[in-house]
C-alpha cells in the first residue's frame, strides 16, 4: 500500500478549466510513478471551485468505477491560495511521486528543489 499526492490548480471556475486541470494532475500522477491498483481517491477543492466536481471526470476518464472516492472542501486559512484542487490516493505502488502543478507549485517548494 502507497500513498501519492498531488495538487493543481485551475484558471477559471468552470467546466472547461476543471476537467484540463484534474486531468493533467493524474495523467502527471500515472506517468511519474507505477500505480498497479488504486483503492480510494480523496480530492479537496478550495471553496471557489463550484462549477463541476473533479472526481466525477477522474471516474470517467480513466475508468475508476471501483475507486472509493471523496471531494470535501479544503480548510481556508489566511493566504491560503485560491482554485486548488489536491488529490490523496491510496494504491499499490512501486513509487510515491508527489505531483505538483501550475500554482500548485508554490504549494510544495522543498519537492521543486527550491
Ligand atoms: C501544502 C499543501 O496544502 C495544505 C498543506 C498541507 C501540508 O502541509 O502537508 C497539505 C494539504 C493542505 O492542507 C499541499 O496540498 O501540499
Amino acid at each position: 500500500m502507497n500513498v501519492i499526492r498531488g495538487a493543481t490548480s485551475i484558471k477559471f471556475n468552470d467546466y472547461d478549466s476543471i476537467k484540463k486541470s484534474i486531468l493533467e494532475l493524474y495523467n502527471e500522477i500515472l506517468n511519474k510513478n507505477k500505480i498497479e491498483k488504486v483503492y480510494s481517491i480523496i480530492a479537496t477543492v478550495t471553496p471557489d471551485i463550484t462549477a463541476f466536481n473533479p472526481v466525477t471526470f477522474l471516474r470517467k476518464e480513466f475508468n475508476l468505477n471501483d475507486v472509493a472516492f471523496m471531494c470535501v472542501q479544503e480548510a481556508m486559512f489566511e493566504n491560503s491560495p485560491k482554485k486548488i484542487i489536491r488529490l490523496l490516493i491510496n494504491c499499490e505502488s512501486e513509487t510515491s511521486n508527489f505531483i505538483y502543478l501550475n500554482e500548485a507549485k508554490k504549494l510544495r517548494p522543498d519537492l521543486m528543489g527550491e
